[in-house]
């Protein structure tokens, strides 16, 4: 039985972070894309981090940054991986010597197999919707555009899943992993542990 690991991305507070470790996460996420809600300083971030127990990734999510922010940010903060949600090439990704993952923003027409290849080195191709403002938009796609020929180790499905969805989606797609940040919220950067918990126990109910 593969048990599909979890990220909870977006957090902003401690107890977020309790949260997410106690209910089973796999890996937390922290954005560093100043336009958004979720954006946290270096102070807050090496706050954060300090809670995360071991055994538990630290994802560090970046949207086309300057080489010296995400210099600055690893200066700080101890990211396991790295998260590129923009428009980046490998050699932009693979610069910092931690594992990267590499977000590729879906709708008709885009070649994930194509776009798959060109991301060689990266350790996973994370799938979301494409949305105006790169990401973290609650939106889901069309499941049915992941080609059967992409590895599943390297999947991990994001976009606009929550309790109500997720089981359906792990069932249908069989990624390595989900990432959800929108679906546990109440409100932008604030999630619920009782959201939190139900995605996972969601999760849980797909493996079987
Ligand atoms: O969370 C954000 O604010 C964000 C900003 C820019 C790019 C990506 C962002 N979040 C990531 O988007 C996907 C989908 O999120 P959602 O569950 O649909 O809200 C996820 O990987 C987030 O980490």
């Amino acid at each position: 039985m593969h048990r599909t690991r979890v990220k909870i991305c977006g957090l902003t507070r401690i107890e977020d972070v309790h949260a997410a470790v106690d209910a089973g996460a796999d890996a937390i996420g922290l954005v560093f894309y100043p336009p958004s809600a979720r954006c946290v300083t270096l102070e807050r971030a090496a706050e954060l981090v300090a809670a995360v127990p071991p055994f538990v990734s630290v994802v560090g999510l970046f949207v086309n940054p300057a080489e010296a922010l995400v210099r600055e940010v690893l200066a700080h903060v101890r990211l396991h991986v790295l998260q590129f949600h923009g428009d980046e090439h490998e050699a932009d990704c693979a610069r910092f010597a931690r594992p990267w993952l590499k977000a590729a923003r879906v709708r008709a027409g885009l070649d994930l197999l194509e776009f798959n290849a060109s991301h060689a080195g990266a350790t996973g191709i994370l799938l979301d919707a494409f949305v105006e403002g790169y990401g973290g938009g609650g939106r889901t796609f069309d499941w049915s555009l992941i080609p059967s020929g992409l590895n599943r180790r390297r999947l991990i499905l994001s976009g606009g899943l929550d309790a109500d969805n997720v089981t359906e989606a792990v069932r249908r797609v069989r990624p390595w992993a989900v990432d959800v940040s929108s679906g546990v919220e109440v409100e932008k950067g604030i999630k619920s542990a009782e959201k939190i918990s139900a995605f996972i126990a969601g999760v849980r109910n797909a493996d079987g």
